[in-house]
C-alpha cells in the first residue's frame, strides 16, 4: 500500500496530528490541537512548506478539532489512520485493526488506564465520525514490553490479583523505546545486542532491550511507576497511601491528583514542569530547581543501573524524548552516575548533540557500551506498524 498514513495521538483534551507518507523523504504535516472545550481551543501546526500555523477554534470538541485538521491535510487524503493508543492490557501484542470488539477490548482496560484510555477512544470515535470509510488502526504503548518475562512483569502481591484482575507491570511508551532502540541497532557496530533506553519527555520511562524485545521497563500498572516525570511522582513507598490517608485525611482522588499532578520535577522545583525552565532556574540558583534536576538524574542512573541486569550485554544506552535529546546537562550527569558501566562520554559532542540532532556521543577511541542520542519518532513507528496491520489484513 503505497499512501499517507494520518498518524493520530489523542489526549483527554489535545489532538496530536502527523499526516505520513511512505516515502520518508515526503513533507510531513503535523500539529497538535489543543484546550479542546474550552474558548482557548487551538489548532497549531506546519505545513508542506514548512510554516507555521496558528488556527483558533473556540469552543470545538474533538469531532470539530479533527474536521479542522482534515482541512489542513492539503488535499491530500490518508488511506488510514492510525491510533496511538496506551493502555492495551494482555489483551494486545501487537497493532489491530479497530472494529466493534477492539473498541470493547480497549474500553475493559480502560480502568488501568484512566487519564489515557477514555481520552484515545474519544479519538477513536470522533475519527470514525470524520472518515467512516477510512480503516482505522489501535498502535498500543504496551504491546513491545508484552515480550517481559514473569520475573519483570509480576508484581510480589497475591495471585490472584494477577490472574483475576490483570494486576501486573504492563510498561509504556513501548513505540518510542521500540523506534530507539532499532535506529541504534541499524546504526551501531554492536547491532540489536543489548540497549538500554531512556525516553524522557512529560512522561518519562527506561527499557532493557534485547535483540530488538523489551525485558523489562520502568513503568508498570499504570504510567506512574518508575521515574520522576514532569508532574509524576514516579516511584514512591507503596505505604504512602494509606499514611496519607490516616494522618492527613486525604482520599484517593487528592492523593492520586498530587502523585499525577503536582509531584516531579513541579514538586519538587514549586516552579514548573518543564525542564527549560528548571535548567535556567538552577543555573540562577534556585535550591527546589537544583534539587529537581538532581533527583531526576540519580533516578534515571538508578533505574538504568537496576535494568542493566535484564540484559546478557550491554551494547550502549540510548536518550531520547524533549529532554534526553535536548539537554546534554542530564546526560552527562546521568552517565556520570554511572561510573561503573565504562561509559566513555565525549562532553564537546554531548555539548553539540541537540535540536533533533541524532548520534553517538562517545570518545573515538572508546570500545565499551556507547551512548548515543536518536530523536524519537513515535509518528513514524504507528504509522510503520499501522501499515504493517493493513497488510496482513489485506
Ligand atoms: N533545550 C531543552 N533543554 C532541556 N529540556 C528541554 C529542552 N527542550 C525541551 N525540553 C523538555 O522536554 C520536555 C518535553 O518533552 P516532549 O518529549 O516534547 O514531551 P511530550 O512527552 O509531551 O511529547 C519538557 O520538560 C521540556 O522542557
Ligand atoms: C504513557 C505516558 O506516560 O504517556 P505520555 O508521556 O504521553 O504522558
Ligand atoms: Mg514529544
Amino acid at each position: 500500500m503505497n499512501a499517507s498514513v494520518l498518524v493520530i495521538n489523542c489526549g483527554s483534551s489535545s489532538i496530536k496530528y502527523a499526516l505520513i507518507d511512505e516515502d520518508p523523504q515526503a513533507p510531513r504535516l503535523d500539529g497538535i490541537a489543543e484546550r479542546l472545550g474550552s474558548q482557548a481551543a487551538v489548532l497549531k501546526g506546519t505545513d508542506s512548506a514548512g510554516e507555521r500555523f496558528s488556527q483558533p477554534l473556540p469552543g470545538a470538541d474533538h469531532a470539530q478539532a479533527l474536521s479542522a485538521i482534515l482541512d489542513r491535510l492539503e488535499g491530500r487524503k490518508p488511506s488510514a489512520v492510525g491510533h496511538r493508543i496506551v493502555h492495551g492490557g494482555e489483551h494486545f501484542t501487537q497493532a489491530a485493526l479497530i472494529d466493534d470488539g477492539v473498541i470493547a477490548a480497549i474500553d475493559s482496560t480502560a480502568a488501568l488506564a484512566p487519564l489515557h484510555n477514555p481520552a484515545n477512544l474519544t479519538g477513536v470515535a470522533a475519527t470514525r465520525q470524520v472518515f467512516p470509510s477510512l480503516p482505522q488502526v489501535a498502535v498500543f504503548d504496551t504491546a513491545f514490553h508484552q515480550t517481559l518475562p514473569p520475573r519483570a512483569y509480576r508484581y510480589a502481591l497475591p495471585d490472584a490479583l494477577y490472574r483475576d484482575h490483570g494486576i501486573r507491570r504492563y510498561g509504556f511508551h513501548g513505540t518510542s523505546h521500540a523506534y530507539v532502540s532499532q535506529r541504534a541497532s541499524q546504526l551501531s557496530t554492536h547491532g540489536a545486542g543489548g540497549w538500554l533506553t531512556a525516553h524522557l519527555g512529560n512522561g518519562c520511562s527506561t527499557s532493557a532491550v534485547w535483540q530488538n524485545q523489551s525485558l523489562d521497563t520502568s513503568m508498570g500498572l499504570t504510567p506512574l511507576e518508575g521515574l520522576v516525570m514532569g508532574t509524576r511522582s514516579g516511584d514512591v513507598d507503596p505505604g504512602l497511601h494509606a499514611h496519607l490517608h490516616r494522618q492527613l485525611g486525604w482520599s484517593l482522588d487528592e492523593i492520586d491528583n498530587v502523585l499525577n499532578k503536582q509531584s516531579g520535577l513541579l514538586g519538587l522545583s514549586g516552579l514548573t514542569n518543564d525542564m527549560r525552565e528548571i535548567e535556567q532556574a538552577a543555573e540562577q540558583g534556585h535550591a527546589g530547581a537544583s534539587l529537581a534536576v538532581e533527583v531526576f538524574c540519580y533516578r534515571i542512573a538508578k533505574s538504568l543501573a537496576g535494568l542493566s541486569c535484564a540484559l546478557p550485554t550491554l551494547d550502549g544506552v540510548i536518550f531520547t524524548g524533549g529532554i534526553g535529546e535536548n539537554s546534554p546537562q542530564v546526560r552527562r550527569r546521568v552517565i556520570q552516575l554511572m561510573p561503573h558501566f565504562g561509559f566513555a562520554l565525549d562532553d564537546a559532542t554531548n555539548d553539540a548533540t541537540i535540536r533533533g540532532r541524532e548520534g553517538a556521543l562517545d570518545r573515538a577511541d572508546h570500545r565499551g557500551p556507547e551512548v548515543w542520542v536518536i530523536p524519537t519518532d513515535e509518528e513514524a513507528r504507528i504509522a510503520m506498524e499501522t501499515r504493517h496491520c493493513l497488510e496482513t489484513h489485506a
